[in-house]
C-alpha cells in the first residue's frame, strides 16, 4: 500500500522508507528491518527536583526510543533546556541536569517515525510564540500532518524541523484563543495516534487521541503531578499511578490545578496490540492491565490454540519470557533459559550493512547449548515481522543441538503497516504479507508454526469491556485502522471509524 495525503486537492504520495517517514535514513537501510520501538514522554508539574525526576523517569521509558532524548523546565517563568542524540544517560550528567532548574518540566526519548533522526527534530521541541515559551513533544503519529504542514507553509509558516510533532505548536501559535482552547482547537485538526505533553510558563497539558492509541498515564509524588508513557516510570521515581489520560481528553495543570477536559469524545476504543504484545515494559500496566500477567495469558492461549509435545519451552528474551512462562504453566512442559541475551548489546540497529547486522543478531543473543542439545524446543517469540530474527534463532537452536525447533508467536501474521508511531518495514517487506504460514515455517526453518488467533490475543489482554476487537488496535494485523489513514483530493478515502 503507498498511501497519500491530502493537501488542499493536490495529492501528496507518502512512500515507506527515505521520503516522508524517515526523510534522511534512507541510506542507512538497517534501521527499517524491524518494527521499532516508539517515543517516551515523561512529565512533572509542581515538582522542585523537575529535572532529575525527568532523568529518572525517562531512564525508565529508554526502551521506547533511543535515537534522541532531552528534558524542558520552567523555572519561574523561564524555560531551560537541553536536547542531545543518544541514550539518557549519554545525553545527561549531573552538570547538565543543574542547569535545569525548575518544578516544571516535559521529557521525551525518541525512535523517529516522521522526520529523519537528527538533533533538529529531537523532543521536546521548544518556540518562543506570543504567550510566552512553549514546549512539546509526542508519543505517536500524525497521519494527517502533511496536509496541514503545507497548508501552514503555504501561508507563511516556517518549520524549523521535519518532525511531524511540530505541527501542534503552529496551530497552537496562529491561534487567537487562549491557550486551553487554542490547544483543543488545535487537537481537533489531527487524525493519528499521540499522547502528548505540552508546557508553557506555569502550564502543562497532557493529551491522549481520541481511540487511546498510545498510552499515557498521571501519578502524584507528594503534591506533584507525574504524566508518563508507562506505569514503570512512575514507580522507578516513588511516584504513585492515579490513573490513564483517557481517550480524547486534555489534562491541564496550573496554579489553579488540575482540570479534566476533553478535545473530542472517545471514539471507538483502539489501544495498540503492539504495547500489549510488545512495547511496553513488563512492570507497567495500560489501562489497568499488567503487561507481563497479559504476556503470560497469551502464552497460555498459545498452549491451549497449539500444543506441541515437547522437552522444554523457551522465549526470545526479553519480551518473550513472560509467554513462554505462561505457555510452560500451560502445557507442563519445564520452561527453560534456552535462550541469553547479551546485556550490553544495546542499539545493534545502528549498524550499517546486512552482514554487520547478522553479525549483530549474534552478539545479541545466543543458544545455551547444554539446555537445548538432544531436546525438542517450543520457542515463543512475539512477532515475526520479516522473519530474519526467527529463521536466526532456529538455526541458532538447530547448532547448538536442539531436535526439533517448534515456533510459536504470540501475535497474529503481521501483515499491514503501522501510521501510529511504530516505524514498519516497507509493507513488502513484511513476509506475511506475501508468504502463508505454511510458506513462513519453511523460510524460518521451523519443524512448526502457530500465530496466536486474533480472538485469542484479545481475551489475553482482557481487561478491555469492549465487544469483539473494538478495544484494541489490530490494524497491522486486520488492516482494520481506527482513523482514516489515507488522504486525496482532500477526501479521506480509507476510513473505518464509526
Ligand atoms: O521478524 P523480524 O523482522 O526479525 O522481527 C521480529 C523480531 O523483532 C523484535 O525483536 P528485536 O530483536 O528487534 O528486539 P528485542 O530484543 O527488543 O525483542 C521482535 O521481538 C521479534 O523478535
Ligand atoms: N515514535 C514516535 O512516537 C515518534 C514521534 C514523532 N512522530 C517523531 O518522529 O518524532
Ligand atoms: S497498527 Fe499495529 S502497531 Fe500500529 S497502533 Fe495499531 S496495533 Fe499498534
Ligand atoms: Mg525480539
Amino acid at each position: 500500500m503507498t498511501p497519500s495525503v491530502a493537501n488542499g486537492g493536490t495529492a501528496v504520495t507518502r512512500l515507506w522508507t527515505g521520503d516522508y517517514y524517515n526523510e534522511g535514513n534512507s541510506s542507512n537501510d538497517s534501521i527499517f528491518d524491524k518494527v521499532k520501538e516508539e517515543c517516551g514522554v515523561f512529565g512533572v508539574f509542581g515538582h522542585s527536583d523537575a529535572a532529575n525526576l525527568s532523568y529518572y523517569g525517562l531512564h525508565a521509558l529508554q526502551h521506547r526510543g533511543e535515537e534522541s532524548c532531552g528534558i524542558c523546565t520552567s523555572d519561574d517563568g523561564t524555560f531551560h533546556y537541553h536536547r542531545g542524540m543518544g541514550l539518557v544517560k549519554e545525553v545527561f550528567d549531573r552538570d547538565r541536569l543543574e542547569s535545569l532548574p525548575g518544578d516544571q518540566a516535559i521529557g521525551h526519548v525518541r525512535y523517529s517515525t516522521a522526520g529523519a533522526s537528527r538533533l533538529a527534530n529531537a523532543q521536546p521541541l521548544v518556540f518562543k510564540y506570543r504567550g510566552g515559551d512553549l514546549a512539546v513533544c509526542t508519543n505517536g503519529n500524525l497521519v494527517n500532518e502533511p496536509g496541514i504542514r503545507k497548508e501552514l507553509e503555504d501561508s507563511g509558516s516556517i518549520f524549523q524541523t521535519t518532525s511531524d510533532t511540530e505541527v501542534i505548536a503552529h496551530l497552537i501559535a496562529r491561534s487567537p484563543k487562549n491557550l486551553v482552547d487554542a490547544v483543543k482547537d488545535a487537537f481537533s485538526r489531527l487524525i493519528g495516534g499521540y499522547a502528548f505533553l505540552i508546557q508553557t510558563q506555569g502550564t502543562l497539558i497532557a493529551a491522549c487521541d481520541p481511540h487511546g492509541l498510545r498510552p499515557l498515564v498521571m501519578g502524584r509524588l507528594g503534591e506533584g503531578y507525574i504524566f508518563a508513557s508507562e506505569s514503570c516510570a512512575l514507580e522507578t521515581i516513588g511516584a504513585v499511578y492515579e490513573r490513564d489520560v483517557q481517550p480524547g481528553e486534555l489534562l491541564v495543570l496550573d496554579k489553579d490545578g488540575l482540570r479534566e477536559e476533553r478535545f473530542a469524545q472517545m471514539q471507538r476504543r483502539a489501544v495498540c496490540a503492539m504495547e500489549y504484545i510488545y512495547f511496553a515494559r513488563p512492570d507497567s500496566d495500560i489501562y489497568g492491565v499488567n503487561l507481563h500477567t497479559s504476556r503470560k495469558r497469551m502464552g497460555q492461549t498459545l498452549a491451549q490454540e497449539s500444543f506441541v509435545d515437547a522437552d522444554i519451552v523457551t522465549g526470545v528474551p526479553d519480551s518473550s519470557i513472560s509467554a513462554a512462562i505462561g505457555y510452560a504453566e500451560q502445557t507442563g512442559i519445564p520452561y527453560e533459559l534456552g535462550l541469553i541475551k547479551n546485556k550490553y548489546t544495546g542499539r545493534t540497529f545502528i549498524q550499517p550493512s546486512q552482514e554487520l547486522r547478522e553479525k549483530g543478531v549474534k552478539m545479541k543473543l545466543s543458544a545455551v547449548r547444554k539446555v537445548v542439545e538432544g531436546k525438542r524446543v517450543v520457542m515463543i517469540d512475539d512477532s515475526i515481522v520479516r522473519g530474519t530474527t526467527s529463521l536466526r534463532i532456529v538455526n541458532m537452536l538447530r547448532e547448538a543441538g536442539a531436535l526439533e525447533v517448534h515456533v510459536r508467536i504470540t501475535s497474529p501474521p503481521f501483515m499491514n503497516p503501522c501510521y501510529y508511531g511504530i516505524d514498519t518495514p516497507d509493507p513488502r517487506d513484511l513476509i506475511a504479507s506475501s508468504k502463508t504460514v505454511e510458506e513462513i515455517r519453511k523460510a524460518i526453518n521451523a519443524d512448526s508454526l502457530y500465530f496466536l488467533s486474533e480472538r485469542g490475543l484479545i481475551d489475553s489482554v482482557g481487561g478491555h469491556e469492549d465487544e469483539y476487537n473494538r478495544g484494541l488496535c489490530l490494524a497491522c494485523f486486520n488492516n482494520d485502522y481506527p482513523t482514516p489513514v489515507e488522504f486525496e483530493d482532500a477526501k479521506l478515502t480509507s476510513c473505518s471509524c464509526d
